[in-house]
């Protein structure tokens, strides 16, 4: 302690260092105080703590500064962001982000308060965690736009600049070879669900590389909220394989690795390695993709959904709960769930969420007609694709093959007037959808023209529009311009929350969030409940129909086809219970803790709900006693 104690007192500020506190901050000064020396040698600390203790401890934590070696030798190794960074460029860092808060603050920008927020969360989140996640389950209606969409895209976007204490762990490409020790660093010798970016293509902000880490701690966030998932258990992984984002890689705050994006075998073979080792340590655990770029998301939830329980939360927790909206917009219309198969649908994004959605909805209007082959053929007739470079046919160059099954024939588009490429406002007006649903990442795609196009075309009693790209500004139109232009009678959702719209004369146009948040804690809980080894198409399908029959009549008369987020919890138990009582159906389930496999096929539905309930993790302070090792 006493040899602690003189090198802190050792340690103050450089000149440099002090000059630059007292001065306004601008962006050269970063790559200037790069160069300053702000180390002075100095005789060790001897400490008696380890890996996480250390981090957390703040006499001997250096953060990103630790190197290396250090990392290796106090078992720190993945649990820091893999860019070693100087103690210099870490105040650099502090500085630029309290000036930029600043600026923002006298400036009154938006985003400010939200962002504010959102610290005053994340540390109480580092402090008490059965009291943040307290906080957080009682008010999820205001927190959720905080710790989740919209404000977490902005919190990966300024990522670098607002990371303060570590969480979750970081495997990068650096790691090769090292991974199945490192994941021995995290301290829980239990872990029931991980959530893992590659960072590439975060809600529809593009790449943010390492910075996504965020998105992987917000999911888990409903984990813990939502599902009850036991918040010791969690961990959000970021595997760092580069970014090919210019700006970051120019950025001297960034926090990752300062290389482009590994590719083919290479970046397969660090997905691969990560796997192994977290199956290794905890066989159980279930892993969530989320947010990897469609060019990786198919061929990675391909690789892997028959041998590790996995599932990828854009293409299957997406189409889940889009099934579930599209046949609430089916009842809304007075009709019944089985006229599903006669909508046409319009689809705007043929990315890993737009072709997640169209494969399962396709697939659950077949099932409606029979299975057959032509069940199939007339189900995929129902949809419309036109994605940046327009409607998708037969005709397209250098068609994804995830994209081939669905896009049209030139004979079968040729009579409307419609070809490959055809714009999406020609689409709708020839179309003539009942549906109009947008994955597309660019905001303001269902422009004036689109929605004026939808009205004056459709047929539909009550025609619905899914909005769904996130965040915020990257919803493809506002509940406003849907209940203005097409009508008050049109059903609204949007990826990220909006407020309902007030129409005059006492009534209101419902915006609902169509989330995959009502749809992932349940597919991941009950996998957990249930033990199933994989995660099927039927356990997925299930939790679909439980969220499409959640609703009552009237409230889906109304154009109320989502829950309020307020009922989260309740909508996310019957999902598990959906899940659980499927994977036993398929034969899947090998029981969980003291419920075996058997004991789980003997309990009726209420038992299965109550099973669910029991397990639940709520944040209640448990009593503590002392034990030694
Ligand atoms: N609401 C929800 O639960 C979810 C929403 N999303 C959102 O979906 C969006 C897309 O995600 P991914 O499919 O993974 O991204 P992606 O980048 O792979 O796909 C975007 C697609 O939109 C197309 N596109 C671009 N400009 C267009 C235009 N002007 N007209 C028509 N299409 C256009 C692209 O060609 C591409 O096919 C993101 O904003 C994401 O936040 C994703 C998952 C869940
Ligand atoms: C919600 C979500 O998963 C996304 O926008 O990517
Ligand atoms: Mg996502």
């Amino acid at each position: 302690m006493a040899i602690f104690l003189r090198s802190l007192r050792r340690s103050s500020p450089s000149a440099a260092v002090r000059q630059l506190l007292r001065r306004p901050y601008t962006g050269e000064e970063v790559t200037q105080a790069r160069e300053f020396t702000t180390c002075e040698g100095s005789r060790p600390s001897l400490i008696h703590k380890r890996s996480l203790d250390i981090l957390h401890d703040p006499w001997f934590n250096k953060g990103t500064a630790f190197s290396m070696t250090e990392r290796d030798r106090l078992d720190l190794r993945g649990l820091l962001p893999p860019n070693v960074v100087s103690s210099q460029q870490q105040i650099d860092r502090f500085m630029v982000d309290l000036k930029r808060f600043e600026v923002n603050a006298r400036d009154g920008m938006s985003d400010t308060i939200a962002l504010a927020k959102w610290r005053v969360l994340n540390r109480l989140h580092d402090r008490n965690e059965v009291m943040y996640y307290k906080i957080l389950i009682n008010n999820i209606e205001e927190y959720a736009p905080i710790v989740y969409t919209p404000t977490v895209g902005l919190v990966c976007q300024k990522y670098s600049g607002l990371y303060r204490r570590p969480r979750g762990m970081y495997f990068s490409a650096a790691d090769r070879g090292e991974m199945m020790s490192m994941v021995y660093n995290w301290p829980a010798d239990q872990v029931d669900m991980i959530v893992v970016t590659d960072g590439s293509r975060i809600l529809g902000l593009g790449d943010l590389g390492v910075q996504g880490i965020g998105i992987a701690i917000g999911k888990l966030d409903l984990y813990v909220s939502a599902a009850g998932i036991n918040p010791q258990r969690v961990l959000p992984v970021m595997i760092d394989v580069g970014t090919n984002n210019d700006n970051l890689l120019k950025d001297p705050l960034y926090l990752g690795l300062e290389q482009h994006r590994l590719e083919g075998e290479e970046y397969l073979s660090v997905i691969d390695e990560f796997m192994e080792a977290v199956f290794t340590r905890w066989p159980n655990v279930i892993v969530q993709f989320e947010d990897f770029q469609t060019k990786w998301a198919f061929p990675l939830l391909q690789r892997y959904r028959n041998t590790y329980r996995m599932f990828n939360d854009d293409v299957q927790g997406t189409a889940g709960v889009a099934i579930a909206g599209l046949l609430g917009a089916v009842r809304a219309q007075g009709r019944p769930m089985l006229d599903f198969p006669k909508q046409k649908i319009v689809v705007a994004g043929a990315g890993s969420a737009g072709i997640g959605v169209v494969d399962a909805a396709s697939k659950t209007m077949a099932r409606m007609l029979g299975n057959t082959e032509s069940a199939f053929q007339s189900a995929r007739s129902q949809f419309w694709i036109v994605d940046a470079s327009g409607l998708i046919t037969e005709n397209r160059a250098n068609i994804d093959p995830a994209v081939v099954p669905f896009s049209r024939k030139q004979k079968d588009v040729g009579h409307l007037g419609l070809s490959e490429g055809s714009s999406l406002v020609e689409v709708v007006k020839k179309v003539k959808p009942d549906v109009l649903l947008g994955l597309s990442a660019v905001g303001g795609l269902f422009s004036k023209e689109v929605l004026e196009a939808l009205r004056d075309s459709t047929t539909c009693s009550r025609p619905a529009i899914f909005a769904m790209s996130n965040p915020t500004k990257n919803a493809e139109c506002t509940p406003e311009e849907a209940f203005s232009i097409v009508g008050e009678n049109v059903i609204f959702a949007s990826g990220s929350p909006f407020h309902d719209v007030n129409l005059g004369d006492g009534k209101i146009g419902h915006s609902n969030q169509g989330n995959n948040m009502y749809l992932f804690p349940g597919i991941g809980l009950g996998t957990l409940l249930s033990g199933a080894r994989v995660i099927s198409d039927g356990m997925l399908q299930a939790a679909a129909e439980c969220l499409a029959a959640y609703m009552k009549d009237e409230e889906v008369h109304e154009g109320v086809i989502y829950p309020p987020i307020s009922r989260i919890r309740d909508i996310t138990k019957e999902v598990a219970a959906a899940v659980v009582r499927e994977a036993v159906k398929e034969d899947l389930a090998e029981g969980y803790r003291d419920m075996d496999p058997r004991e789980l096929e003997r309990l009726n539905e209420e038992e299965i709900i109550e099973y669910v309930q029991n397990n639940m993790w709520s944040p209640e302070y448990p009593t503590l006693v002392y034990k030694q090792d």
